[in-house]
């Protein structure tokens, strides 16, 4: 299995996911809190439903305004940048992204826009991005079934790719054999299993953290 040194090494990476909606958010949030990082989603589609990742992950993970990046680009569908960006008009890319890369050092957690593959626009995609800005990535995935599939998938892209996966946190109902599956035929550790909660909020954030650091993966 692959150890997760880079996160307790440098404490910057990369949250995508299998999918959008599976907790990428959460994941960042609880990151963010146990490593009283900073957190930056550069593209945010969405914004017309109300989509505010940036926003949530500084309530929930209790972020002073200086560990908070503003996002590159705002769209207001609720759809992959490409066509969110195509809607309002424009075209946005890697390049645009990396020109507004954050300089400070220490941890860092920044979040995709759906899965590895979204695309940003004609010729790239989110791994293109991932790829430019070279973190160790950490997937976010459902915990339920079909989960294992959506994740070894995703594992191989972002290895295909060069990239390290410091692990994989799973979000819903706990499934060991799902957990197991993962470990065993990707060789990557599950750093935290999150249940559901009844609420989402700054304390079963702190939890969730607190959970992540005794495990010591991610420490
Ligand atoms: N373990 C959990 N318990 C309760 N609610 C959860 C859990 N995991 C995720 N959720 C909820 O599911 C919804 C989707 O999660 P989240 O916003 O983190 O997904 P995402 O992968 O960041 O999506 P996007 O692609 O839009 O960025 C949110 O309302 C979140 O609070
Ligand atoms: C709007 C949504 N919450 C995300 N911001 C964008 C998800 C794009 C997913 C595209 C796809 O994989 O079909
Ligand atoms: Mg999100």
């Amino acid at each position: 299995m692959h150890a997760p040194e880079a996160l307790t090494a440098e404490r910057q990476v990369f949250v995508t996911g299998t999918d959008t909606g599976v907790g990428k958010t959460l994941v960042s949030a609880v990151l963010a809190r146990a490593w009283s990082a900073r957190y930056w989603k550069p593209l945010q589609t969405g914004a017309a439903d109300g989509d505010d990742d940036t926003g949530t992950v500084a309530t929930l993970a209790g972020l002073p305004p200086e560990r908070v990046h503003a996002p590159v680009r705002v769209y207001r569908d609720p759809s992959a940048p490409e066509r969110a960006a195509a809607l309002e008009g424009e075209r946005v890319s890697v390049a645009d992204v990396l020109a507004a890369r954050p300089s400070s050092a220490g941890p860092l957690v920044v979040e995709g826009a759906g899965g590895v593959l979204v695309p940003i626009n004609d010729r790239e995609s989110m791994l293109d991005l991932m790829a430019a800005l070279g973190l160790p990535v950490v997937i976010a995935a459902r915990s339920t079934l079909g989960t294992i599939n959506h994740t070894l998938l995703t594992v191989n892209a972002v290895r295909e790719r060069g990239l390290s996966v410091a692990g994989v946190i799973l979000s819903g109902p706990l499934a060991p054999h799902n957990r197991d599956a993962i470990e065993r035929h990707a060789q990557v550790p599950v750093i935290l299993q999150i249940p559901p909660l009844d609420a989402v909020t700054p304390a079963a954030v702190q939890d969730a953290a607190q959970a992540l650091l005794t495990a010591g993966a991610a420490g």
